[in-house]
């Protein structure tokens, strides 16, 4: 088994709900975005998968929330849109786009800051 992760990153605002303190007002953060997924077997040249496929996938799903009030989007109305429930977005959407017989996604880890992420998968 082989393991690949790219990293990219994404802008927006949001708040928490639900939350006491400074979070639970409007505020943003450069989200950094870890995906990593396992390959079973290799290309003739040598990839599991082309990290281009993952950075294209990953950032065309990232457009829909750059730049965007992520609570008024759709997969957070009634969710607060905390680092644990953007991984976990991410990984579903990610895991519909790129799971197939040789890929899996297997984690995604969002970085609000340089010193706190949080991280979905799931146990198998
Ligand atoms: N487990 C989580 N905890 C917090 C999350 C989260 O997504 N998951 N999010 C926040 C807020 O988004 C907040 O913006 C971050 O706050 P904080 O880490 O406190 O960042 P600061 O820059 O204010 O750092 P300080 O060290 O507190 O100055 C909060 N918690
Ligand atoms: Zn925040």
């Amino acid at each position: 088994m082989y393991k690949l992760k790219i990293h990219t990153s994404f802008a927006a605002a949001h708040n928490l709900v639900h939350y006491q303190g400074d979070c639970e007002n409007l505020h943003g953060h450069n989200w950094k975005v870890e995906v990593t997924v396992t390959a079973r077997e290799l290309d003739k040249s040598g990839l599991g998968i082309d990290f281009k496929i993952l950075k294209s996938e990953t950032n065309t799903l990232l457009k829909t929330l750059d730049h965007k009030y992520l609570n008024e989007l759709a997969p957070f109305t009634g969710l607060s849109p905390s680092s644990e429930n953007i991984s976990r977005y991410l990984y579903g959407e990610l895991s519909k786009r790129l799971n197939s017989d040789n890929i899996e996604v297997v984690e995604v880890t969002v970085w609000e800051s340089d010193v706190a992420c949080a991280s979905y998968y799931e146990e198998r």
